[in-house]
């Protein structure tokens, strides 16, 4: 584990109390230290999981040589520039047969999409091209070329090679090419565990009848939400009140049981934000403030696990087996309360942390570019997160618009967007017809 003195002197433009969006990602790549306990998970549980060992394939794919196209295969050096040829239909062979006979010189052979391609021939025909009598088919010149329509052995892996790369994300792709490698298990890294809560004296949990001055509590079901889709397991701790005896108890039963601790709520400067205080106390704050927009309050630490004394800590290797989490910390991701400063500061910067822990080692999706539909007012000196709709102009270009009402609570433009604008730290306000990026929801939220 690395110390936030080890990780502060050599981040370039650290400071605590307000840190820019990029200072904040290069920072929690510092801090944050991958799992490393590994199960061997059957293909079907393990979609989303991240591989622990490069996947070497034990057979190659495809494992022989085999048609393209329903047609007719025979050998295309008997091919000439500008000829037509006719062949003998000698047989027919269909997908997961085995033809044994000779097919010679000016022979041909039916057969069918994914059969084996007998030694000697190379390329197919497809059947509608040929014109046929029951006993030939005759090719117009320039039907094909040689080795046309011919899947050859190992062409998609050959014997040996490695399929997939420790670190990557398990995507249906992914699973199907494991499956086609013939292995019926992967080795992933464990399952996250994150412990989510929300603080405040006027927030309601559902069920609960409404009262003067209270609120439902929406950022626990939206974390909910894209912790699911990250594929963590939640451990949902409900509404915790303002109040530090409360919030220490949540959070030592938060970290004596997970990885990670994402509470909202309780960060900024008011007098019942306790969340910072009660971090210090069982651990250490990292930074608080991000020059950012909706999000600033984001308070980001970890919770110490050996100095529990509510909920001792046992660092057993199959622990997270059991009810606690072999990790020294547990890392403190503190949301502002509001609903979209929850969402935007989880998507900038909670979902990348977390896709690090679990051991992945993928590259962030590139951001797209779209020019925006009209003025988007923006003050230089931090970066601003506005709730987009990307669709296609009618000359084919995409388009960006904004969703409307951008206040940090209002949670019914966030839910009309289908990915985030983001204008960096030093841009100024964005013009009609500008390019702009945007961070895409598909796939995340
Ligand atoms: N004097 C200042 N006041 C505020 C500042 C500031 O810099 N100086 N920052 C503002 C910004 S920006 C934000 S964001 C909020 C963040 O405050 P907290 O994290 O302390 O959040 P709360 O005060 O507890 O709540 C803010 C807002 O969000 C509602 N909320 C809270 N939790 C939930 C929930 N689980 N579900 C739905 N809604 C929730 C809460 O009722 C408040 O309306 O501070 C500003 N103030
Ligand atoms: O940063 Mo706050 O999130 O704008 O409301």
């Amino acid at each position: 584990m690395n110390t936030l003195d080890q990780i502060t002197t050599e981040l370039v433009g650290y400071n605590p109390h307000n840190m820019s969006a990029d200072s904040v990602t290069s920072f929690l790549t510092q801090l944050v230290q991958p799992v490393t306990e590994v199960q061997q998970l059957s293909l079907c549980q393990a979609l989303g999981r991240v591989l622990a060992a490069d996947i070497i394939s034990p057979i190659s794919v495809p494992p022989h040589n085999n048609s393209a196209m329903d047609g007719y295969a025979f050998d295309g050096s008997q091919l000439r520039p500008g000829e037509g040829l006719s062949l003998k239909i000698v047989g027919s062979v269909l997908a997961g047969q085995a033809w044994t006979g000779k097919v010679q010189a000016g022979e041909c052979l039916q057969i069918m999409t994914g059969a084996m391609m007998p030694p000697g021939l190379d390329t197919v025909v497809p059947q509608e091209l040929v014109t046929r009598t029951d006993t030939h088919i005759c090719l117009p010149p320039h039907t094909v070329r040689p080795g046309d329509h011919c899947r050859l052995m190992g062409e998609d892996l050959q014997q040996g090679q490695p399929a997939l790369h420790k670190g990557e994300l398990l995507t249906p792709a992914a699973i199907g090419l494991v499956a086609s490698l013939g292995l019926q298990s992967v080795p992933v890294y464990r399952r996250l565990k994150v412990a989510t809560l929300s603080t405040g004296n006027e927030i309601l949990s559902l069920g609960e009848p409404p009262r003067p001055g209270a609120v439902y509590d929406s950022n626990r079901y939206t974390l909910f939400g894209l912790l699911t889709r990250l594929g963590c397991e939640v451990i949902d701790l409900g509404v915790v009140r303002d109040e530090p005896a409360a919030l220490q108890a949540a959070f030592e039963q938060a970290a004596s049981q997970a990885d990670a601790i994402i509470t909202s709520g309780g960060v900024s400067v008011g007098e019942a934000d306790h969340t910072k205080q009660t971090m210090a106390q069982l651990g250490e704050v990292a930074f608080w403030r991000v020059a950012m927009r909706p999000g600033r309050p984001l308070a980001v630490g970890r919770i110490f696990k050996d100095k529990l004394t509510s909920s001792p800590f046992t660092k057993r290797a199959d622990s997270y087996e059991n009810k606690s989490c072999p990790t020294d910390s547990a890392i403190l991701f503190g949301l502002p309360g509001n609903p979209v400063a929850a969402m935007v500061s989880f998507l900038a910067f909670v979902r990348p942390a977390l896709l690090r822990l679990m051991g992945c080692q993928a590259e962030a999706p590139p951001l797209l570019q779209a020019h925006a539909s009209e003025i988007i007012p923006k003050k230089p000196g931090r970066t601003e997160y506005q709730r987009g709709i990307v669709s296609t102009a009618a000359d084919g270009t995409l388009q960006v618009r904004t969703t409307g009402n951008q206040g940090s609570g209002v949670l019914s433009s966030m839910a009309h967007a289908n990915g985030l604008i983001v204008l960096s730290h030093d841009q100024g306000t964005v013009q009609a017809g500008e390019l702009v990026k945007v961070m895409m929801f598909d796939g995340v939220m």
